[in-house]
């Protein structure tokens, strides 16, 4: 995707959330290119808890979110550090208000467990390299069509895991968004765009630099020209 020209601020923090498999990853390469700015990842390969995880919930929730908010840490530091633009694949929000929340609720993390990992993620987001984002990107989709992406990736811990675990990110990630309120929000349907098209990417630029300048957008769903016809 070549570069387009946008007014957003050069220190600008974009982040993109949902639920696994939707296209975060890819469309945070498309709009890093185009605007100019870092992307940052959230790292799959070498997680070395995340192929136990699958395998055990119980047994190794805690672990891997205790690695997640770490490499969080260090990610956000890092970011806080270069002083530039970056569009970041999820948000910290997500480990913790999903992720951790629903395997407490599922009784795979101790109260004991659950605690001290929300008082540490407090004393994180409460540290300087903990900026709201300028705008959160949230994709969403149908779960069936979320599906079919997770199974054309082909992650095989991901595949072996039962449909009710996806189903119940689903829904948990439809109730999360509906409360969010850490910074604007860029409502983005998978149907609604084309990483490959210049100009429905031109499109989403547009609305970012919407939702940043002016301080009464705090919600806009995304429409391309497309859909407007
Ligand atoms: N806009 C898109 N159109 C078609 N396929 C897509 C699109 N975005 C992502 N995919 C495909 O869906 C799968 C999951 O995408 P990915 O970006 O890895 O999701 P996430 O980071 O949200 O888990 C990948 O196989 C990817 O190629
Ligand atoms: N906080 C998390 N807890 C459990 N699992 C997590 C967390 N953050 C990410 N994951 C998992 C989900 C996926 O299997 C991979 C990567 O997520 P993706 O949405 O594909 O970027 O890690």
């Amino acid at each position: 995707m070549s570069k387009i020209t946008h007014s957003l601020n050069k220190n600008s923090l974009i982040t993109l959330a949902g639920t696994v498999g939707v296209g975060k990853s890819t469309l945070t390469n498309t709009l890093a290119d185009a605007l100019g700015f870092d992307a940052s990842f959230e790292k799959v390969d070498g997680n070395p808890y995340l192929e136990d995880y699958y395998s055990d919930f119980k047994k190794w929730s805690f672990h891997l979110q205790i690695y997640f908010l770490a490499e969080r840490y260090k990610q956000q530091k890092r970011m806080h550090e270069t002083g530039i633009g970056y569009v970041q694949d999820r948000s910290i929000y997500e480990d913790v208000g999903i992720f951790a929340k629903l395997q407490y609720d599922n009784g795979n993390m101790t109260d004991r467990d659950f605690e001290t990992y929300e008082s540490l993620f407090e004393a994180m987001v409460m540290s300087p390299y903990f900026p709201k984002p300028d705008v959160l990107i949230y994709i969403d989709g149908s779960l069936p069509r979320i599906m079919d992406r997770i199974k054309q990736r082909g992650r095989q811990m991901e595949m072996n895991t039962p449909h009710s675990f996806w189903e119940d990110l689903y829904f948990r990630y439809a109730n999360w968004i509906s409360k969010f309120e850490e910074c604007p929000i860029l409502h983005l349907d998978i149907d609604s765009y084309d990483c490959h098209d210049p100009e429905s990417v031109k499109e989403i630029v547009r609305s970012l630099e919407v939702l940043q300048t002016d301080p009464n957008m705090k919600y806009l769903k995304f429409k391309s020209n497309l859909q407007r016809l």
